[in-house]
């Protein structure tokens, strides 16, 4: 029987993937600052996400079971987008986006006694023109509001994307192969 493990997370979309992969768990809540430090690079930052919302997850269950956490970011031109936090950041978000190409990093961490296990996934989409009709409708549907970069390749925002290179689940949230190998490091630990 695989081990029961928590998921710090509030995104359904991790809580959906982690169930496809046959993976007992229970959710945690945690509350972590996801402010980015000065001068911290967008790998270090969405690294050291994962592990504190792991660590943050595993000290709220008293170490009763391992822990997994998760951050994804998208960054273009060296810069992190994070959720939009109005429709005017959410319509600067798309512009910058519009016909370019950008980075999407998914770190997974779980935490457990003695380790933290750690994965980084790095995609690249190539998104469509936008015009600003387009960027006007897309917030109206509501979806943009919670996701990194302000869309859902997973929704209506998939539409958007012209290519993808890299992994599809890593950029809803939780990238399912490397998340698997994880867990099976995990269960030979234990
Ligand atoms: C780019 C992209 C992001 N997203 C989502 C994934 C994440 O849920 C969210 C990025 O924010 P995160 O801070 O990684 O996660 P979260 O706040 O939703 O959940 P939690 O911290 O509790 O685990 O954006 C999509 O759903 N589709 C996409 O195409």
């Amino acid at each position: 029987m695989k081990t029961t493990i928590g998921l710090a997370s509030a995104s359904p979309r991790r809580k959906e993937l982690l169930t496809v992969l046959q993976q007992p768990f229970e959710l945690v809540k945690v509350d972590v600052d996801e402010s980015l430090l000065p001068a911290e690079s967008p790998l270090v930052y969405v690294a050291r996400l994962a592990k504190c919302k792991a660590e943050a997850g595993f000290a709220a269950v008293s170490g009763r079971m391992p822990v997994l956490g998760a951050d994804t970011i998208v960054v273009v031109d060296h810069e992190v987008l994070g959720k939009p936090r109005d429709e005017a950041d959410f319509g600067w978000m798309m512009r910058q986006l519009s016909g370019r190409v950008h980075q999407v990093h998914t770190a997974v961490a779980i935490a457990s006694a003695g380790s933290v296990l750690q994965q980084l996934v790095s995609s690249k989409v190539h998104f469509a023109d936008l015009t600003e009709a387009m960027i006007a409708a897309y917030w109206q549907t509501g979806e943009p509001a919670d996701k990194a970069g302000g869309y859902g390749i997973q929704g209506i925002g998939g539409r958007y994307v012209r290519y993808l290179e890299g992994s599809y689940s890593a950029v809803v949230g939780l990238p399912l192969y490397e998340t698997d190998q994880l867990l099976q490091q995990l269960e030979a630990s234990l």
